[in-house]
């Protein structure tokens, strides 16, 4: 789920992102590199470009959190939502938030960080939910391939909030 700020987008092409707080099951540096992955996948499609920023002003404030977690929409214990992120603005807009009670994964057992990532950075960039199953940011987790996550649907979709990328 996320809050649909319908319409919005970032009116910039250079997003800053910091990560705050992390999960305990994956190391720090590999949670780092698959964020910086996930939002690679949106970069390759799009003019924008992500910088890695310390601080707490950054447009994307990714945390891993658990149940109630200082916005309007807490966590449900393991399984159910296993993630949520705001339309693009100030503040918490951009934000990407990971419910700290599932566990995550850089492979297959568990919930697979780079896949979850990159569908809640769709809501970040601005784009909400696509009711075909072969999409990015279809409502519900399924294990796929980790190359070429997007379907022409999501290329088309954020090419029509920021324009064409190198590979699109
Ligand atoms: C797309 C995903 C990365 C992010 C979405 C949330 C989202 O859209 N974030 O932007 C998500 O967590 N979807 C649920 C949807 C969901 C599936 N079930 C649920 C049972 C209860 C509550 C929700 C669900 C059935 C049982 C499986 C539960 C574990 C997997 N959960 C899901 O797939
Ligand atoms: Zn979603």
């Amino acid at each position: 789920d996320y809050t649909d700020n319908t319409g919005s987008r970032w009116t910039k092409r250079i997003i800053s992102y910091n990560i705050g707080r992390y999960t305990s099951d994956i190391s720090p540096a590999t949670v780092d590199r698959l964020i910086d992955s996930a939002l690679n996948v949106w970069g390759r499609v799009s003019p924008l470009t992500f910088v890695r920023s310390f601080s707490r002003e950054a447009d994307i404030m990714v945390d891993f959190a658990a149940r109630e977690h200082g916005d309007s929409y807490p966590f449900d214990g393991p399984l159910g939502t296993l993630a949520h992120a705001f339309g693009p603005g100030e503040g918490i807009g951009g934000d990407a938030h990971f419910d700290d009670d599932e566990l995550w994964t850089a492979g297959s057992h568990g919930f697979n960080l780079y896949l979850v990532a990159a569908h809640e950075f769709g809501h970040s960039l601005g784009l909400g939910h696509s009711t075909n199953p072969e999409s990015l940011m279809y409502p519900t987790y399924k294990r796929q391939n980790q190359h070429n996550l997007l379907s022409r649907e999501d290329v088309v979709k954020i090419n029509i909030l920021y324009g064409r990328g190198s590979l699109s």
